[in-house]
C-alpha cells in the first residue's frame, strides 16, 4: 500500500515514521529543498531509534497514493487543498489531521476522493527537520466526511498506531477544540510545557475558566471535558504545544481556528477566550519583529 504524508513537522514526522515501520511505501512531501535533502540524508528519527528512510518529494510533485495524510497547519491548508485538487484523479483517500475548526468547509470542495477528518492525541515534539520525540502515547480519532465507508481504515490501524473510528465528526472536532483552546494559548502566552498547566494553581484556574466558557458554548459536559484536559496535560506533560512552537519560531498560530472560532460562534459572549485570543494575536505581532 502506498501512503503519502504532506507536511513533515511534528505530526508529519511521527505519522510518516509509524507508517514506514508498518512497511508501507511512504512518501513525504515537503515545501523546502533543504528539508528534502536533510530527510534523504538522515531519514526520520523517532526518539533514539534507528532512522527509517521513506521517499521524499517536493509538494509540487504530488503523486498517486492509496492514502494521503495531510499534516500541515490549518493556516497552510488552502495551498495544500489546491495541490490535491490538481492531483485528485490519482489519490484514493485523504486523512486531514488539523487541530481546531474551520477546515471542514474547505475540504468538502475536494471531489472524487474519500475524505476523513481526524485528531491526533499523541504527544509529539519536533526536534528538527528530521527528528521527532514521541512524548506521550495516544491515538488517532477519525471520522468520515460525506458518508465515506470506514472499512478501509482497518488496514491502517496497528498496535503502535491505533486508530479509532468515531461516528460524529463534529463532536470529535469540538471536543479536541476545547482541549486545544485551553492548553495551546496558555502554554504559548506563558512559554511553558503542557504539564505546567496543572502544576501552577493560578494557571490551572485560568484553564478551568476557559474550559467552562468553551463547554458552555459547545454544549459539552464540563466535568468530562475537564477530565480530558487534565489527562492530555498529564500524558503530554513534557510537550511544547504546537502554538508555543509556532510562537517560538515566529510563525502564525492556529488561534483563529481555536479560540477565534469560539469567539466567532459565541458572538462575543466568551470574554476570557476573547482576551486570550487578543493576547496571542499580540504575541504573533511581537514574534515577527
Ligand atoms: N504538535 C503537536 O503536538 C500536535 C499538533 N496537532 C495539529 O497538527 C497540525 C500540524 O501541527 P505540527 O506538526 O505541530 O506543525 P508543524 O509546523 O511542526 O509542521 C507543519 C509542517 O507543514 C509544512 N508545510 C506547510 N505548508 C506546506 C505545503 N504547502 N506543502 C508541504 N508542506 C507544508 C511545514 O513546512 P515548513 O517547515 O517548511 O514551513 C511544516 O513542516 C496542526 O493543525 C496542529 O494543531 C495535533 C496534535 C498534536
Ligand atoms: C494536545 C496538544 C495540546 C499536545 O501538545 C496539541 O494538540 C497541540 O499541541 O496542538
Amino acid at each position: 500500500m502506498s501512503v503519502g504524508v504532506i507536511g513533515i513537522g511534528a505530526v508529519g514526522l511521527f505519522v510518516a515514521h509509524e507508517l514506514s515501520q508498518m512497511r508501507y511505501s511512504v512518501t513525504c512531501y515537503v515545501k523546502r529543498e533543504d528539508q528534502k535533502a536533510t530527510l534523504e540524508r538522515e531519514g526520520i528519527q523517532k526518539d533514539d531509534q534507528t532512522p527509517v528512510y521513506p521517499n521524499v518529494q517536493m509538494i509540487h510533485s504530488l503523486q498517486a497514493h492509496d492514502w494521503l495524510f495531510v499534516c500541515t497547519k490549518q493556516t497552510d491548508l488552502d495551498n495544500v487543498v489546491k495541490q490535491i485538487d490538481q492531483t485528485n484523479d490519482k489519490i484514493n483517500r485523504v486523512v486531514f489531521l488539523q487541530n481546531g475548526l474551520g477546515h471542514v468547509e474547505k475540504i468538502k470542495d475536494l471531489k472524487g476522493l474519500q475524505k476523513f477528518i481526524g485528531v491526533l492525541e499523541h504527544g509529539v515534539k519536533r526536534v528538527n527537520d528530521h527528528h521527532v520525540l514521541h512524548t506521550g502515547r495516544g491515538l488517532i480519532r477519525l471520522a468520515p466526511l460525506n458518508h465515506t465507508k470506514t472499512s478501509s481504515l482497518n488496514h491502517l490501524n496497528h498496535d503502535h498506531f491505533p486508530i479509532i473510528i468515531e461516528d460524529s465528526l463534529q463532536k470529535t472536532l469540538e471536543e479536541k477544540l476545547v482541549i486545544n483552546s485551553v492548553i495551546n494559548p496558555l502554554t504559548a502566552i506563558y512559554g511553558v510545557k503542557n504539564g505546567t498547566i496543572l502544576e501552577v494553581d493560578r494557571l490551572r484556574r485560568l484553564a478551568h475558566q476557559l474550559l467552562l466558557e468553551a463547554t458552555e458554548i459547545l454544549e459539552l459536559d464540563d466535568r468530562v471535558m475537564w477530565g480530558r484536559v487534565e489527562s492530555v496535560c498529564r500524558n503530554t506533560s513534557e510537550n511544547t504545544s504546537s502554538m508555543l512552537a509556532d510562537i517560538n519560531r515566529g510563525r502564525q498560530t492556529e488561534i483563529d481556528y481555536m479560540n477565534g472560532y469560539l469567539v466567532r460562534i459565541a458572538l462575543e459572549k466568551c470574554p476570557t477566550h476573547e482576551l486570550i485570543y487578543q493576547m496571542i494575536k499580540v504575541k504573533e505581532c511581537l514574534s515577527e519583529v
